[in-house]
């Protein structure tokens, strides 16, 4: 705020000459432009400053990312020294002195595991190998899932109860006409389908547990793991049969051989071997069914496709108009829907929603009642939750992009 002229404390007294206050404004003017200069000069420094900040942010960012995303090698700390930690590498043993932040340096201990990357810089403390185990599969012996939950994709439902349902409850059935029933069957589509409610509802029918890995975990958690888990994972599946065993975002550890030769590439390729060596040999493999899914069907290694491994692919699309209004009449089954809400018009605005958008608009419908301290759920909600979870996509695709 700038004073007035009233208040301003006059560089001279009042009974001074014309003169004089020339003389003394003058003095106060040039005071003041030079320290208008001055903090002028404080703020191109402070800006110049917080841009290089920004970009040092937006660096760190990025590499942080990178790190996260590379695989990385698994090491135990061996010991903490005033001249950094020393690791031992899994695998091969060997052992390095590496630095450490001191934020992290201070959580570490000797004999914890901890993920390196390329540079052998410990890039992130790992949990116990009985947590590894414990989170990277999950076991439910019971999934809730039945296939009446499942909207819009019949078809894909009544290959998927072909092909891994009936060989789990009718296996005489494959031995009387004397195919082999397929090996594994692979989903492939968009995000949020159905594709893992599929894999579960097929459990709940045929009282199979539900064993589910994801293939991203695999490969950027649980680094020199893979092959191991792989073993484990089908370990367990014996011990639980009869088990579907689900492996999400296959493509994590199937996709195409790149031209690099990095030692993280080896790491994923020993994990697919694994895999595909569990299914060759899974002549003998009793009550398992395999399924997998992925979100990129145009990435995946074609080795893993021939016969006797995934052999039976169902693409599981985006429901179309009806889908998405039969999806719509699920998730509102126990929602206190009013009489104005128009499921057939709802579907025909939401274009190119998946299944599980449908779900996150009814939810998001909900939330608006509740905010409004209401208990039934109107037609303005829906639209609102609609505009609510478009904005949100695009504020995602635009962060994304920034730190692409
Ligand atoms: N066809 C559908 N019918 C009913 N609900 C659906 C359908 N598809 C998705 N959903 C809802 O969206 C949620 C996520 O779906 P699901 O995990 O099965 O998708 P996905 O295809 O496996 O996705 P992703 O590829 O991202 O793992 C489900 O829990 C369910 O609430």
């Amino acid at each position: 705020m700038t004073d007035t002229v009233d208040e301003v404390d006059m560089p001279y007294d009042d009974d001074a000459s014309q003169q004089q206050k020339i003389e003394a404004l003058q003095e106060r003017l040039e005071v003041l432009e030079s320290q208008n200069e001055e903090m002028r000069d404080k703020l191109l420094d402070a800006n110049a400053e917080n841009n290089k900040y920004q970009q040092k942010l937006e660096r760190l960012t990025h590499e942080n990312k990178k790190l996260k995303q590379s695989p990385l090698f698994v090491a135990t700390v061996q010991e903490l020294s005033s001249d950094g930690v020393i690791i031992k590498q899994h695998g091969n043993n060997q052992e390095a002195l590496t630095e450490v932040t001191d934020e992290m340096r201070e959580d570490l201990e000797p004999d914890d595991r901890v993920a390196v990357n390329n540079s052998l810089s410990i890039v992130k403390q790992l949990d116990d190998e009985t947590d590894v185990r414990a989170r990277v599969m999950q076991v439910d012996q019971s999934p809730d899932v039945t296939f009446a939950d499942i909207g819009g994709i019949e078809e894909q439902m009544e290959e998927v109860r072909e092909t891994v349902e009936m060989p789990l409850k009718s296996p005489e059935m494959f031995e009387d006409v004397g195919i082999d029933p397929p090996s594994g069957v692979l989903l492939h589509g968009p995000p949020g389908t159905g594709k893992t409610m599929l894999a579960k509802a097929v459990a709940n029918e045929t009282d199979a547990t539900f064993i589910k890995m994801a293939g991203s975990e695999l490969v950027h958690k649980f680094i020199g793991e893979g092959a191991k888990l792989v073993r484990d994972l089908f370990e367990l599946a014996r011990q639980e049969e009869p088990a579907v065993v689900f492996i999400d975002e296959i493509d994590a550890i199937a996709a195409k051989r790149t031209e690099s030769k990095t030692s993280g590439d080896a790491e994923v390729q020993r994990t697919m071997m694994q895999l595909l060596s569990e299914m060759d040999g899974f002549d003998d493999r009793g009550d398992i069914r395999i399924i997998a899914a992925t979100n990129r069907f145009d990435m995946l290694d074609r080795a893993i496709l021939r016969p006797g491994r995934f052999d039976r692919l169902i693409e599981v699309p985006n429901p179309d108009v009806e889908g998405r209004e039969q999806i719509f009449k699920i998730h509102t089954r126990s929602m206190n829907v009013a009489d104005d809400v128009d499921f057939e018009a709802l579907a025909e605005e939401i274009t190119d929603a998946s299944g599980a958008d449908v779900k996150a608009i009814c939810t998001e419908a909900g939330m608006f009642a509740i905010r409004d301290d209401r208990t039934e759920v109107t037609m303005v909600d829906f639209h609102n939750a609609w505009e609510k979870i478009q904005q949100e996509d695009t504020e995602e695709e635009e962060v994304s992009r920034t730190f692409a």
